[in-house]
């Protein structure tokens, strides 16, 4: 039998983020459309080529976008908020939606599944499915050359979406014939790819019927085309799948923990083609070669018709490694998307050609990196976990010391990294300037917005992290057991993206990392500066991590070193330290069975950066764009003494998970969303103080932004903290009377 290779999708960013420049330089009225339509058309068809080069049987269409792939599939089938209605449906409707206007906010953003990608939330309510052509041709332009179309599935699009009165069910039907329309739109295809991940976690076994009904509506429509239901990041019931009308699966088997391989082994996929993915497409490491040789001969001898991929799409890898100037002993133990698809050649060559050669070669690079011992360091984790006393005692003294007003208003620790503050960083790292100049630079952005915070007449100042460029990569480029890329990056959301560090050997703290910053920050005010450090898990979360040690294991170690900096920071007289948190929720696995153990290991962790501090001083944590449903009680197990949360792109929604439990620490409320320009009205965030004071204890409320400031403008931050601090400021008064 020959072996096919195919992918999934590939980074849409480029190898120097030309896709981000060009579309915010579009956003800026820098370049018209055209311009735009041009570079990333060009981006795309280089893509193309590279895939191509590597000899992939079939190149994925479809999974480039001009912002988000769900939000695509939302302008494909009409599924349009409400409030942006009447458009016509161009680019200008698209980042709209995305990033708000004056008039109107955006969608929520959520998690796509456990990973660092943000997917625009469609909204169902009021709209009227339809496909649209132009949608359609600007997402699928032909492409010469094998192919297939890439589309989130029915079943996961209607399970990520929001609002409408209509059932599930009754939502996933409506788009049924606007699928077949866009399956109809093709010639010659290899075959659709169909994403369906939702099928991969414990809502399955509740879609079961619904995913049936789908795929037979589509077998009986579609006249004999083939579609492949994807799925990835988890096993999936190879048996159930199997008894759909489709011609192919996809499944993971990198991410499945060996369950999906059983399953082959125990004969449940039945007369199906297989899409096997045996590279792991989301972490950095070069794959054992010969082990993926061994699953790929196992899974050859129980299918009829095997084709080999990345476990998902590459979106959520950096794009080549050919930029970096990294060490080679540690070069040979990486693969970036590129150099996976430059696996499955040598794959497909030894399978196919008899030809060992390209394999043995990598494999030689494997084993390189994997001979050198990365585990040499000896840790005490038994250090304390709980606070010396309870909330209500040391609270008592935390408010006696900080004499803080009702209502205190914060902000979640960064300000705009402007242009300037990003050169000052890239000339600083390039030495084109030196340590004084830039450090003397960062000084005084932050006594400029130490004085703006003070003329705002916030409560609990921030320093600003002008010194980050990242509140990973920068922990990631100052602890031991990390290695940063130049061009390792990977998009997070929109134009935004991030380069996450890569952890490849013990972790451990080395000298203070934060210290000087907070301390000059503090010295120029009388009110409190909080202390800014990121937590264990999502350090963790936000990095590419070992796969050699128990992942446990290595957030303790960073739970270790970030417990030393804290420690730094409170002997230095520092009285309020924000551990921030916002990769926990994301970190969750996707079935429940494993849920308990991740959240008793990542609640542990970060109670061993913070418990060991005096009853004076006050923890904070932060969590944004999280849904917290399943979690509350291990946030509430984290004892931190305020936490902070976004919550109104989610249009209050979230806050009815702290109503529904007795959450009875601190909590800081994000009353406007910082992802869009667009200043809030005061009516908006007295209503959102209003409604969560109706269940929350007024003395232990904060009010705060939804998350760090760093991506907006100075005079966005200014007009809207105003409007922030004034509404508290008239909503303390009416309390107090
Ligand atoms: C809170 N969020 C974060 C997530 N993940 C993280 N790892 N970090 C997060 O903060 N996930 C969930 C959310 C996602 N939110 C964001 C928000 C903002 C960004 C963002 O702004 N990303 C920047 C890149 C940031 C960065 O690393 N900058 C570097 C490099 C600067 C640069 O572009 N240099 C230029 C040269 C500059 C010059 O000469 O003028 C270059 O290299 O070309 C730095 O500041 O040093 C972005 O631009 O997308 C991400 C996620
Ligand atoms: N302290 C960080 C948290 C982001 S989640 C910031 O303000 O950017
Ligand atoms: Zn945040």
């Amino acid at each position: 039998m020959t072996i096919k290779t195919s992918n999934l999708g590939f980074p849409r960013l480029g190898e120097k983020r030309e896709w981000k420049k060009a579309i915010e330089n579009y956003w800026n009225g820098q370049i018209e459309l055209n311009e735009l339509h041009d570079t990333l058309k060009n981006i795309k068809a280089d893509n193309e080529a590279l895939q191509e080069g590597y000899s992939i049987d079939s190149l994925p269409s479809g999974d480039f976008s001009y912002y988000d792939h769900v939000l695509d599939a939302s302008l494909l089938f009409n599924i349009i908020p409400e409030r942006f209605q009447g458009q016509d449906v161009d680019e200008t409707l698209l980042y709209n939606i995305a990033r708000g206007n004056k008039e109107h906010v955006a969608s929520a953003l959520l998690k796509w599944f456990n990973t660092n990608y943000h997917y625009i939330v469609p909204e169902w309510d009021n709209v009227s499915p339809k496909f649209n052509q132009s949608a359609f041709d600007r997402q699928y332009t032909e492409r010469s050359g094998s192919t297939h179309p890439v589309i989130v599935g029915p079943v996961t699009y209607v399970a990520l979406s929001k609002g409408g009165s209509q059932s599930f069910e009754e939502k996933v039907r409506s788009l049924l014939p606007l699928y077949t329309e866009y399956f109809n739109q093709f010639g010659d295809v290899d075959y659709f790819q169909v994403d369906e991940p939702i099928l991969v976690t414990d809502s399955s076994e509740s879609l079961k019927d619904i995913t049936k009904e789908v795929y037979e509506y589509f077998n009986d429509a579609l006249d004999g085309k083939n579609i492949v239901i994807q799925t990835y990041f988890e096993r999936a019931d190879v048996e159930f799948l199997s008894s759909l009308p489709v011609y192919g699966l996809g499944l993971d088997f990198v991410h499945d923990q060996g369950e999906n391989l059983k399953q082959i082994k125990n004969g449940d996929l039945k007369n199906k083609a297989l899409y096997a993915g045996v590279i792991d497409g989301r972490n950095v490491w070069r794959s054992d070669l010969e082990t993926v040789k061994s699953t790929v001969q196992t899974l050859k001898d129980h299918v009829d018709d095997l084709t080999i991929q990345p476990s998902s799409t590459l979106l959520h890898v950096p794009v080549t490694l050919k930029n970096e100037s990294l060490d080679q002993s540690v070069e040979d133990g990486l693969a970036f998307a590129t150099e996976k698809l430059e696996e499955l050649a040598a794959l497909k060559a030894y399978f196919n050609h008899n030809d060992s050669s390209q394999l043995d070669a990598l494999q030689e690079r494997f084993v390189n990196f994997n001979n050198q011992s990365f585990k040499h360091l000896e840790y005490d984790f038994d250090v304390p976990v709980e606070r010396a006393s309870a909330f209500e005692s040391r609270s008592a003294k935390q408010q006696e010391k900080l004499n803080l007003p009702l209502l205190p208003t914060t902000t979640i620790g960064s300000f705009p990294q402007s242009k300037e503050v990003r050169k000052y960083r890239a000339d600083w790292k390039n030495n084109r300037i030196s340590d004084e100049e830039y450090r003397t630079f960062i000084e005084s952005e932050t006594k400029r917005w130490i004085d703006i915070q003070e003329d705002l007449d916030i409560d609990v100042l921030v320093h600003g992290e002008f010194e980050r460029n990242d509140m990973v990569e920068f922990f990631g480029e100052r602890l031991a057991g990390f290695l940063v890329t130049k061009f390792g990056w990977v998009q997070s959301y929109g134009t935004r993206a991030v380069k996450p560090p890569i952890i490849y050997g013990d972790v451990k703290w080395t000298k203070p990392m934060t210290l000087e910053e907070t301390l000059y920050a503090q010295s120029l005010t009388e009110k409190p500066v909080k202390g800014m450090l990121t937590g264990p898990v999502t350090i963790l979360n936000w990095s590419f991590e070992r796969v050699d040690i128990p992942k446990v294991e290595v957030m303790n170690q960073i739970a270790l070193a970030i417990k030393d900096e804290v420690q730094e920071l409170e002997k230095e007289g520092i009285t309020i330290i924000q551990v921030d948190e916002p990769a926990l929720r994301e970190g969750l696995p996707l079935r429940s069975e494993y849920h308990g153990q991740y959240l008793d290991d990542a609640v542990n962790a970060f109670k061993i950066s913070t418990s060991s501090v005096q009853d004076e001083t006050q923890i904070h944590t932060h969590m944004c764009y999280s849904q917290f449903g399943k979690i509350i009680h291990a946030i509430k197990a984290l004892d931190a003494d305020v936490i902070s949360i976004e919550t109104s792109r989610s249009h209050g929604d979230l806050i009815q998970d702290f109503e529904d439990i007795t959450y009875d620490l601190g909590i800081g409320l994000g009353v406007y969303d910082i992802h869009s320009p667009r200043i809030p009205k005061p009516e908006e965030i007295k209503e959102a103080i209003d409604r969560a004071l109706t269940n929350i204890d007024t003395k232990l409320f904060w009010v705060n932004p939804d998350c760090g400031l760093k991506t907006r403008k100075e005079d966005e931050v200014t007009a809207a903290l105003k409007v922030l601090v004034d509404t508290v400021q008239e909503k303390r008064q009416a309390l107090e009377q």
